[in-house]
């Protein structure tokens, strides 16, 4: 039985008066697409209606922090899941971009007071990060978007402002 996980969720949170903004990077579409839609198709399955999942991207997840902080002073979400993919090249700059965007993320819940779920993905490669958008063709893992999608939900009904 696999130990490492979240396991099986302790509740069915109701999400129909759920409003969630998606910012995404678009660097390595294929694996964010997948990702969006898996987040999308689960919040859907919680009852959060279509018309309340507001989707914007930006070029690369460096943007992240600050649209996601632009993004909830243009408008009020009960929760937002910045999503993004960095996969390691030849160069330092995965690991910049990663620790950088991600400590900025964790502590921009703070200045925006809404949950940030984090939607970033630091994979050493290209078959790390198909493997958890649910896209490698041993299907060995399941698609992360799910997650973070049930995670927005949860936050939102629990400790959405
Ligand atoms: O370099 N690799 C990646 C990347 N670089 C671009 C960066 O986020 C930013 O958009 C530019 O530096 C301009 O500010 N952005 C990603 O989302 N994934 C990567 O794997």
């Amino acid at each position: 039985m696999a130990v490492k996980g979240l396991g099986k969720p302790d509740q069915v949170y109701d999400g129909s008066n759920v409003k969630v903004g998606i910012i995404h990077a678009r660097w390595n579409k294929e694996i964010i697409d997948a990702l969006v839609k898996g987040a999308i198709d689960r919040m859907l399955s919680l009852g959060v209606q279509e018309q309340n999942i507001i989707v914007e991207t930006v070029p690369g997840s460096f943007e992240l922090p600050y649209a996601t902080k632009r993004f909830c002073e243009m408008s009020q979400y009960d929760v937002v899941i910045p999503i993004g993919v960095l996969i390691k090249g030849s160069t330092m700059h995965f690991e910049y971009i990663s620790e950088s965007t991600t400590h900025a993320l964790m502590r921009l819940q703070e200045s925006i007071n809404t949950p940030v779920i984090f939607g970033l993905l630091t994979c050493l490669t290209e078959q790390q990060a198909l493997a958890r958008a649910g896209l490698d063709a041993a299907k060995s893992m399941h698609n992360h978007g799910e997650d973070w999608g049930a995670a927005a939900v949860e936050m939102a009904v629990k400790f959405g402002a």
